[in-house]
């Protein structure tokens, strides 16, 4: 797996300590409340499992499965909910944990149906953003790190659902997707 690496862009270290800061942030942000934090699965479970650990104000959790790339590197532009939320959003403060804000269409088809759903307020914390990729105007209230035009995996992140386990985010050798 690791031979399919090209480069290791931010390492285990790296990305722990920043989820500190986050969350550090985060506990702030919502000191007094109780946000409702959902985590959009399955890119982002890994991300979700080690922020709620540093946040120190009580959190409820829920999880959303959604797709959109499938088996290759590109968005296909269509949002599939493949698990909806268990729990009523209306009236909550609402967090959403995204592991990569790309294209943009995921997160704004997701913050567009939790308004709609009478949220008191939507936020997301994302742990990469890719501001090269957008094809929708949005940002994150909090961001992690700004990543460059390339496409990566580790750390929840997948190609064709491989290597979401890699502890760091690397970017994959072009001949493993052009094969
Ligand atoms: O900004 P975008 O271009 O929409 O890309 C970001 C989304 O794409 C990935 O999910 P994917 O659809 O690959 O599902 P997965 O989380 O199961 O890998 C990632 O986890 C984000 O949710
Ligand atoms: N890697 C893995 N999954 C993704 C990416 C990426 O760079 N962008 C959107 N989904
Ligand atoms: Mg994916």
């Amino acid at each position: 797996m690791q031979n399919d690496i090209q480069e290791i862009l931010i390492s285990e270290e790296e990305i722990q300590q920043r989820i500190r800061e986050l969350g550090a942030q985060l506990s702030k942000e919502y000191a007094g409340r109780t946000p409702l934090v959902i985590c959009v699965l399955k890119g982002a479970f890994i991300f979700m499992a080690d922020l709620v650990k540093v946040i120190t104000v009580p959190v409820e959790m829920d999880f959303m499965a959604v797709s959109s790339y499938g088996g290759t590197t590109k968005s296909s532009g269509v949002v599939k909910i493949i698990k909806d939320l268990d729990t009523s959003v209306e009236g909550r403060d609402v967090l959403i944990v995204e592991d990569i804000i790309d294209s943009g269409l995921t997160l704004s088809y997701l913050i567009e149906m939790l308004q709609g759903r009478n949220a008191a307020s939507v936020n997301v914390v994302t742990l990469f953003d890719k501001p090269s990729g957008r094809a929708v105007n949005l940002e994150a209230e909090y961001t992690g790190f700004v990543i460059p035009d390339a496409f990566l995996v580790g750390y929840g992140l997948d190609y064709a659902e491989l290597y979401r386990n890699l502890p760091y985010v690397g970017v994959l050798k072009p001949e493993i997707y052009t094969k």
